[in-house]
């Protein structure tokens, strides 16, 4: 099944792919991550209170790929066949994008409606390297991931993601971009998963 590119940006590179699988894989592999995986809701500190996070979440990659998000550290899960499968087929689809890439772990983000959601955020941290590349698959409820500029040159954008989509923000999209999964009247689940390559800090 031919893939559909639509070029975002040039500059930092953004695209959107779709359909990445086509059904019934989509549908199947959504059904099979929520039934699954090990989803767990943990608890962030803010301003000197714990706060459970909107979402849930698994952190899944190679065993050496540790991550540090918002002041915790995440050790991953080993790869889920059908992930592993996944993330086979994304690393497959980039040179099409003209940006290929490789990824030692995946964060996936569980939303069960529209009043779960992700704030503001880059994914800039040190693990990631100087300009990561970063591949989010969207499965289920289709919605708008909203992207600002750190400087405000431009307006904010949404980028919707329908079901079965691939989004690449290429090398330099997170230093000038920041980016958030805002609640939306929306019903439905949404299962996103984001590719990432990690290094070891320190
Ligand atoms: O759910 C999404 O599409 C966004 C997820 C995200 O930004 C992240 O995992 O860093
Ligand atoms: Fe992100």
């Amino acid at each position: 099944m031919p893939i559909d590119i639509e070029m975002l940006l040039p500059d930092p590179p953004l695209w959107l792919a779709a359909p990445l699988m086509g059904e019934p894989d989509a549908a199947r592999l959504l059904a099979t991550l929520d039934a699954e995986l090990p989803w767990q809701r943990p608890t962030l500190r803010l301003y000197g209170r714990e706060h459970a996070i909107p979402r849930c979440q698994v952190w899944m990659g190679d065993p050496e790929a540790s991550y540090r998000y918002s002041g915790r550290d995440f050790y991953p899960e080993p790869w889920h066949p059908a992930v592993a499968d996944l993330r086979d087929r994304v690393v497959d689809a980039l040179p099409t994008a003209g940006v290929p890439g490789r990824f030692n772990s995946v964060l996936l983000n569980r939303y069960a409606n529209g009043d779960e959601k992700m704030g503001w955020h880059s994914d800039d941290e040190p693990e990631l390297g100087v300009a990561p590349l970063i591949a989010a698959v969207s499965l289920g409820c289709e919605r708008p991931l909203r992207f600002r500029w750190k400087d405000r040159r431009a307006e904010a954008f949404n980028v919707w993601l329908p079901h079965d989509s691939l989004l690449v923000m290429g090398p330099g999209t997170q230093r000038v971009l920041q980016h958030a999964l805002l609640p939306r009247r929306l019903p439905g689940l949404r299962i996103s998963l984001t590719f990432r390559d990690t290094r070891p800090s320190g």
